[in-house]
């Protein structure tokens, strides 16, 4: 569906003195299968948005090469276009004509007619949660409405592959939500593939089999999310027993079991212990055998934000904070 090789943008900002040069995407590689859901996951400036902009030909690459659906991004981009639906992060929506004229429109840009065009988009606002929103304009939508008009727009000719850029940046909790389960069920229902960007943590892992980190342009890590975070680091594992005496005990037997990060702390420990599932309930057998009282136990399975901070030696929250804005210049690949 998707094949990239050293794909790679660099744009040029400024000018004499002020020239400079950035890397955006640094010669990356993919390949996406037919129904996966990938989920593109960086923190800001990472080089998502160019990344995808190049593989639904709205940037030339700088360096690379890409096919989606068998198409030539560099050298077919109409047939590239054709075959794929994109969500921007902006969304598509002009404010002033009403929802369902701007769905029957962009589906007559795809060379529908009018009337398979209304039929669709009636199609879509019913299976989106949009049903009676047909004669409103967007702008009296909620953001979470409008969101899924955006949707709604790019799937209007029934690609195969769609491409989401950050489906739900600034929506309230119950619109993403709400959302996560319509971007679930384009697979489910209509078995697409998705190809998604985000800096969700929590977005990146409900909705994706597979999981690709960005970095300053590079892809630091491509794995389902499951194995992502089980060979990355392990379980935070938190003991805190009745009394001191079974303390030093119980973090020898941790390292023994290959556990890391093994601190003592009052009548506690803790450890990260890759596979902690498997180990834990022998531990526990021995320490009760030993008439060691048990008085807490919690496991903290790793989240992705362990992952990227295993990766990169920054957590990807702070990663966020510390990025540039963006340059906001003239586009010119170099
Ligand atoms: N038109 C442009 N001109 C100059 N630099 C750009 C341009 N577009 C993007 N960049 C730079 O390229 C880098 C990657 O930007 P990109 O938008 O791809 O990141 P992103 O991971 O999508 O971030 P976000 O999550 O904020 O959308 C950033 O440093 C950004 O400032």
């Amino acid at each position: 569906m998707i094949h990239a090789r050293g794909l790679a943008a660099t744009f040029v900002t400024g000018k004499g003195k002020n020239r400079r040069e950035v890397r955006a995407v640094d010669g990356v590689d993919l390949d996406i299968a037919e129904g996966e859901v990938v989920g593109f996951l960086g923190p800001n400036g990472a080089g998502k948005t160019t990344t995808l902009r190049m593989l639904t030909t709205l940037l030339r690459p700088t360096a690379g090469t890409a096919t989606v659906n068998g198409f030539d991004v560099a050298t077919q981009s109409v047939q590239v276009r054709r075959s794929i639906g994109y969500v921007s992060q902006a969304g598509s929506t002009f404010s002033q004509a009403l929802a369902g004229d701007e769905v029957t429109d962009h589906g007559q840009l795809y060379g529908m007619n009018r009337r398979d065009a209304v039929r669709r988009g009636k199609e879509l606002f019913d299976q989106l949660q949009l049903e009676g929103l047909w004669d409103r304009m967007p702008k009296n939508m909620s953001g979470g409405q409008r969101r899924r008009l955006d949707i709604a727009m790019g799937l209007i000719h029934d690609p195969t592959l769609v491409f989401l850029d950050e489906p739900t940046t600034g929506l309230d909790p119950q619109a993403r939500a709400n959302l996560w389960e319509h971007i679930a069920k384009l697979r489910t229902d209509r078995g697409a593939t998705v190809f998604l960007t985000t800096h969700y943590l929590d977005e990146a892992d409900a909705l994706s089999d597979r999981i690709m980190i960005i970095d300053n342009g590079t892809i630091v890590a491509a794995d389902t999310p499951e194995n992502l975070k089980s060979q990355v680091s392990g379980d935070l594992l938190h003991l805190e027993f009745a009394a001191a005496e079974p303390v030093s005990r119980a973090a020898a037997q941790l390292e023994s079991l290959g556990a890391t990060e093994v601190s003592v702390d009052g009548f506690g420990v803790r450890a990260r212990l890759r596979g902690s599932a498997k180990v834990v309930p022998g531990l526990l057998r021995e320490l009760e055998a030993g008439g060691n009282t048990l008085e807490e136990i919690e496991i903290k399975r790793p989240t992705l934000d362990d992952v990227f901070l295993t990766l990169t030696g920054r957590s990807l929250r702070d990663a966020e904070a510390g990025s540039d804005d963006k340059e906001g210049s003239d586009e010119i690949p170099a």
